[in-house]
């Protein structure tokens, strides 16, 4: 016993010292697994993938670990890279011009239901009173026709329906088409002056205030012309909104027609309109069309801007046709704009867009009126051949049927 007492002592004694010992060389290998600094991509990943540490100083969340191979990228056989490589877009056909208006009649009669056929069911009414002689002049001032217009249409149907005595519907439908027609004036020269000189091309110029439809405007026009077999030119003058010369070269694009622009955001217009034009004449195109910005901050920046780019063209050409675009839904408003471009440049005829989004049809009249100008061209909607030629008597059709 006395001499087991000392081994069964030892045995204790290295058995306390290694069972104090384990905790302690535990907690060491655990002590590795954390990190004092912030992961690089050196580390070497947590042991455990489950096992997330702390942001600063712990394990690196696993989706957070970089990439340690790149991805290669695919090395393709020069012959297969051909195929790959988009198609050049094929060229449009644009409808034909002729019987446009009376094509897109559906989109104007819709909007201007409250103009025609309000007026022939007012005047077709039994009898014709006072209040019905007021509903009519408001619907014709509600459509935008104008006070003076209104008066005078007014005055006249009164006495033509005094004469008439006995209405039938149809006498009454005869009787409006006629005094709008004359309103409207079939008697304006609304061709547009677009004949090509002996030595140089016919210059267009569009302008008005921003939104209005101007760079959708030329680019539709470019595809009535080329419809009409001529060779034309665009010009990207609006060089105000950066995305308007790469929105009128895609335009020209779809139906062959090449832009002249700058690469350089908010270049000088006149120098964009004056390169246009110098490339027309070069390459002897019948049309160029210049898109301008025309922005409406005040009548004397405007005047500078747009009589710059008249004069720059001017040095190689002559401005054939001004252009004027005027957004319909716009009404009277859309009259002051006209009135300060009239006093900038000589405007040789209106475009009047989005007719198709207005019942306010009757501002064709009040426009005719105010600045005795023809309005040459109506948009009728956002498609590429949504532009019309504008006819006194085929819009009045459409404003009746
Ligand atoms: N419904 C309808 N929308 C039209 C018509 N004409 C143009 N638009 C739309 O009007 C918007 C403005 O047209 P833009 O041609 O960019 O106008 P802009 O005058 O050149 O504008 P800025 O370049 O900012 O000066 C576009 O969304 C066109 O699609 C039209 O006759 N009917």
């Amino acid at each position: 016993m006395n001499e087991t007492l000392p081994i069964l002592l030892s045995i204790v004694v290295v058995l306390a010292v290694i069972g104090g010992l384990v905790p302690v060389f535990l907690n060491a290998r655990r002590n590795r697994q954390n990190y004092t600094g912030p992961r690089d991509a050196n580390d070497p990943a947590p042991l455990d993938p489950t096992s997330q540490g702390d942001a600063q100083g712990g394990g690196t969340l696993v989706e957070d670990r970089p990439e340690t191979i790149a991805p290669q990228p695919a090395i393709l056989p020069e012959e297969l890279l051909e195929p790959l490589a988009p198609a050049a877009p094929s060229l449009e056909t644009p409808l034909p011009v002729e019987g446009r208006l009376v094509r897109l009649r559906a989109r104007l009669s819709k909007s201007n239901n409250a103009l025609g056929k309000g007026l022939l069911a007012l005047l077709s009414r039994d009898t014709i009173d006072e209040d019905v002689w007021e509903e009519v002049e408001e619907t014709l001032l509600l459509a935008d026709i104008g006070t003076d217009s209104t008066m005078e249409l007014v005055d006249t149907l009164r006495d033509r329906v005094k004469v008439l005595g006995v209405r039938s519907p149809e006498h009454v439908q005869s009787m409006l088409r006629e005094e709008l027609i004359k309103l409207v004036d079939p008697s304006m020269d609304r061709t547009l002056n677009i004949t090509r000189h002996d030595d140089r091309p016919a210059v267009l110029m569009v302008v008005g205030v921003n939104g209005v439809g101007k760079t959708t405007t030329v680019g539709k026009l470019a595809r009535v012309l080329v419809a009409e077999d001529k060779d034309v030119l665009l010009g990207a003058a609006d060089t105000f909104r950066a995305a308007a010369a790469e929105q009128l070269a895609t335009w020209g694009a779809r139906v062959g027609v090449a832009t002249v622009k700058s690469d350089v955001d908010g270049a000088d217009p006149a120098s964009v309109a004056f390169e246009a034009v110098k490339v027309g004449i070069e390459t002897e195109v019948d049309v160029v069309m210049i898109d301008t910005a025309g922005r409406l901050q005040n009548k004397i920046g405007l005047m500078d801007e747009l009589g710059k780019v008249k004069r720059v063209i001017e040095k190689q050409a002559t401005v054939d046709e001004v252009l004027l675009v005027l957004d319909a839904t716009t009404g009277q408003n859309g009259l002051t704009q006209a009135k300060v471009f009239a006093e900038v440049v000589n405007i040789t005829g209106i475009v009047l867009t989005k007719l198709d989004g207005t019942a306010k049809g009757g501002i064709v009249v009040a426009i005719q009126k105010t600045l005795g100008v023809p309005v040459k061209l109506v948009g009728l909607g956002e498609g590429a051949d949504d532009l019309a030629p504008f006819d006194a008597e085929s819009f009045v059709d459409a404003l009746l049927n």
